[in-house]
């Protein structure tokens, strides 16, 4: 099993703001779903973890080695998607695969054998030999996935794997990715909190460059127990109260309104407690912070 400590990084890229404070985390097997809103540190961290990017402070390790020392010794087992990943769209899939397995130092039979074994897990043989200018949104992002699994790493890192996919192409990754082995360390970055229900066994938030919250799936539920409610009132008595909290769904009949949303505290005399779902739990929890526009100031 291997393991990956996050141990108080920060990182400002500009003087007077983090990017990212104090993070903390200890990760194993498994898949981790990183949440937050746009600008929260998702792809500084990502970055880092994938050793492209220095932190300001703090210090990570892979296995109980420093990876900013020696970050060699991850980069052999790391496969990593960027969010702004590039192709070569005249080469074919096939070219393009044999391309990165080179850089990462794969060669011959094994190489081959690796190439073959990405395209079947990514729904890409049959197109294996058609230039990359000709794919669709959705198999590029397979490709990229395939590319970063080609080493069969132990540390697989996707930034916003799903974006851009159509209903089906997400639900066909979800697969791919519980499909995966139970050995290694998975961390995708999403603003789809489905994605992460469906694929991870924890999660954490992330919120202007602070860590809010980690755990697993349930344990999110759990803290959101009796914090979200459903209520149905008049158009009047909703214009008064939705402003004042945060409203996860919305249902009009006529003038009558049914709603659910998120607080602390019983919004109105005629609100009912329910369940919680994952997404109203993260509201749940992101509000929990005063939410300011920008990465906290240095003070
Ligand atoms: N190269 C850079 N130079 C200056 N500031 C940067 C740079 N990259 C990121 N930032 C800032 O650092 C903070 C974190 O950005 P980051 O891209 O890590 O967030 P994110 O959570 O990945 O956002 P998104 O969901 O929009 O991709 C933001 O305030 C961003 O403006």
């Amino acid at each position: 099993m291997s393991t990956l400590l996050i141990d108080q990084i920060s990182k400002r890229y500009e003087k007077k703001r983090w990017a990212l404070k104090d993070i903390s985390l200890r990760l194993d097997s498994g898949v981790l779903g990183l949440v937050g809103p746009n600008g929260a540190g998702k792809t500084t961290l990502l970055r880092m973890l994938a050793t492209l990017l220095t932190p300001g402070n703090g210090t990570i390790y892979w296995n109980g080695q420093d990876i900013l020392k020696r970050p060699e010794l991850l980069r052999r087992e790391l496969g990593y998607l960027p969010q702004d990943f590039g192709i070569y769209p005249q080469l074919t899939a096939r070219e393009f695969l044999t391309y990165i397995g080179e850089l990462k130092g794969l060669r011959g039979l094994h190489l081959k054998r690796r190439i073959s074994t990405v395209l079947e897990q990514m729904n890409l043989t049959s197109s294996a030999n058609e230039r990359l200018r000709t794919y669709s949104g959705g198999m590029i992002r397979r490709i990229g996935i395939a590319q970063a699994l080609l080493n069969d790493p132990h540390l697989l890192i996707l930034d916003e794997p799903t974006a851009g996919l159509d209903p089906a192409e997400r639900v066909r990754f979800r697969e791919i990715i519980t499909s995966l082995d139970g050995e290694r360390l998975i961390i995708l970055s999403t603003h789809i909190i489905t994605d992460v229900e469906v694929m991870a066994t924890e999660i954490a938030l992330l919120q202007q460059g602070q860590l809010l919250w980690f755990g697993s799936t349930d344990a999110l539920l759990g803290d959101a127990q009796e914090c979200v409610w459903s209520l149905t009132l008049d158009a009047d008595d909703f214009e008064r109260l939705r402003n004042r909290y945060h409203i996860s769904t919305v249902l009009r009949r006529g003038r009558e309104i049914t709603l659910r949303l998120v607080s602390s505290a019983r919004p109105h005399p005629n609100a009912t407690s329910v369940e919680p779902t994952l997404e109203e739990a993260y509201l749940f929890i992101s509000s929990q912070i005063p939410n300011r526009k920008e990465a906290i100031p240095i003070k």
